[in-house]
């Protein structure tokens, strides 16, 4: 049995050496181009748990054993909780909702929620998806038809720009032409989640604009400094770093504020019942919060009671726009680099009857189009590690032994309160140990049927943990938007790749690299801020 003593006094797990005197091993994980391959690479060295040296002589344990791993989720809401550093950065940029809350209070906010992402929902928030998806349909037509009906025009799938934005339409290689632009994958978002979360219409496809918008935009496309990464990296640890006035807190206050405006707006709207879209919910997620708050007794007429249910809707519209819309354009990144693939899918799409997937036809077919969105999801989680902190002690028993740092094998680690806790989700996707030698590669084959029984020994540990995608968390603070989002990924996908063809702007072997905000997004090498053009044509 061993006892790990948090900050200096974690010696007896091994793990490596304190690279930088001031911030350890941050920097390294914070601008790693695949931080999934360096956790790999600690895992060979020190195990599946090991310990890292953080801020100022602090460390963290890294925890990849399956069986602690699956303890540590599952107990999430009571024993391990988000560290006081990533709630006081929720709270700066989101507010006081779901992510922040903990404990009882959070597991009642869940169940007011459930009812607006069930099935039945879900179900009715369909002809909403493809609503959105065939207004960008319609927008890229046009584009298509003003210029030239069969050359491929090129759209940024995720930079926010302006509408009158231009951009080059590759008629013939090195002769652009300049034509209009809308941050598609955003649009697709806003519209989306409005429409069928908020029950609102803010048209943003139809080129209406709104402050939270632009305020995403300056957020997203806004390079930050190194001071800038590094406060960013200093916010988990060391929440009074959040209030010094760096260009992010500013851009953290608009983004909040603009949000804030623009919920109170939905709630005048709601309460002159205008703008409301009553077909997907019996009752919006809006009256579901106010039902909450009436219930705690809550004064909605005060700045504090308006703020609690402004919070909790802020939690969904920004929790919720922006990760649908980086896994979207990672699939169209893979499916570009990998031609041959992207062909199965268009076949498989249109080999399905009618021009749209039904729900039942939804549920159960299109088989390889799942698999590509499981396999973007296993290698481009847009949350690369959960951070948590023991908020009691704890044992966490090893489904494999380690080695300690005197050689002794260990199956069993008592965890005292206020242990820093990482688990690399990215990693646990990706791990080659797991997945086996092609866990790097974007393989959608390995989701489909043949690939399991190919091992000839289903059902065993080792491929339920290969199944088993990270990507969205575990346990009571599993991602709530998981299955609205796995619907919405569905029919955009199936709709937009039926009617076009995606290339990368230097081919299927484009350089990229990754553009850092709160989260990573992909962006062609070289070009400004967040860019990712993709080149678009019709299917013959
Ligand atoms: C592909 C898209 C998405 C990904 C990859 C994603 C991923 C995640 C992850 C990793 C968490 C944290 C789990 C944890 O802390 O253990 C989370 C939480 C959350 N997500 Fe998502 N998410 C996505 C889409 C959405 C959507 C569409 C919505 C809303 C409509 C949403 C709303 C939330 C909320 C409210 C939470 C907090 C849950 C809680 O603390 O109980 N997400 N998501």
């Amino acid at each position: 049995r061993w006892v790990i003593m948090p900050g200096f006094h974690s010696i007896l797990l091994r793990g490596p050496p304190r690279d930088d005197f001031l911030f350890g091993v941050m920097r390294l994980m914070r601008l790693s181009t695949h931080p999934n391959v360096l956790f790999e690479n600690w895992a060979n060295r020190y195990g599946s748990t090991y310990r890292i040296p953080l801020l100022l002589g602090s460390h963290a344990i890294v925890v990849s054993d399956m069986k602690a791993v699956t303890h540590i989720f599952s107990k999430d809401t009571y024993t391990y909780v988000r560290s006081p550093g990533f709630r006081a950065v929720i709270d700066q940029v989101i507010g006081r909702g779901l992510l922040w809350v903990e404990g009882d209070i959070h597991r009642r906010q869940r169940r007011t929620m459930n009812p607006a992402f069930s099935p039945t929902v879900i179900k009715r928030m369909t002809p909403a998806f493809y609503d959105a998806t065939y207004k960008l349909k319609n927008v890229w037509d046009k584009m298509l038809d003003s210029n030239a009906p069969n050359a491929a025009v090129e759209v940024e799938m995720h930079e926010w720009h302006d509408n009158e934005a231009s951009v080059r339409l590759a008629l013939f290689p090195g002769i652009t032409v300049k034509g209009k632009l809308i941050h598609h994958s955003y649009v697709l978002r806003l519209d989306t989640i409005g429409t069928t979360v908020f029950g609102y219409h803010f048209n943003s496809l139809e080129g209406k604009k709104s402050a939270v918008e632009e305020s995403l935009r300056i957020y997203n496309t806004t390079i930050p400094t190194t001071l800038g990464k590094l406060a960013l990296s200093l916010y988990m640890f060391l929440p009074w770093v959040g209030k010094l006035p760096t260009k992010r807190k500013q851009l953290n206050t608009n983004l909040s504020e603009s949000a804030r405006e623009m919920l109170e707006s939905i709630m005048v709207n709601q309460n002159q019942d205008q703008a409301r879209d009553s077909q997907i919910l019996d009752e919006s997620i809006v009256e579901l919060f106010v039902k909450e708050a009436e219930d705690d007794g809550v004064d909605l007429q005060s700045p504090e009671g308006k703020e609690e249910v402004l919070a909790k809707m802020k939690n969904l519209l920004i929790a919720g726009s922006d990760a649908p819309g980086i896994i979207l354009v990672w699939a169209l990144i893979e499916l570009a680099r990998h031609p041959e693939i992207q062909k199965r899918v268009r076949e498989e799409v249109m080999a399905t009857p009618g021009a749209e997937l039904e729900w039942r036809i939804l549920q159960s077919s299109c088989p390889f189009l799942d698999s590509v969105l499981s396999e973007t999801l296993r290698l481009h989680p847009t949350v690369g590690e959960t951070h948590r902190m023991a908020n009691e002690d704890d044992v966490l028993h090893l489904k494999e032994p380690i080695l300690d740092s005197s050689g002794q094998l260990v199956d069993c680690i008592h965890i005292p309160k206020g242990t820093s806790i990482i688990i690399p989700n990215h990693y646990l996707n990706s791990s080659t140990s797991i997945w086996g030698p092609d866990g790097l590669n974007f393989n959608p084959e390995r989701w489909m049927g043949t690939y399991l029984s190919r091992s000839g020994d289903e059902p065993n540990d080792a491929i339920s943990e290969r199944r088993r995608l990270w990507t969205f968390g575990d346990g009571p603070r599993i991602c709530v938007g998981k299955a609205f989002v796995m619907v919405q990924l569905k029919i955009v996908l199936a709709v937009l790749l039926r009617h076009f063809v995606f290339e990368l702007p230097q081919g299927p072997n484009t350089p990229l690299d990754f553009h850092l905000s709160l989260v990573r997004r992909p962006k062609v090498k070289g070009m400004k801020g967040a860019a990712m053009p993709f080149l678009i044509s019709r299917v013959d």
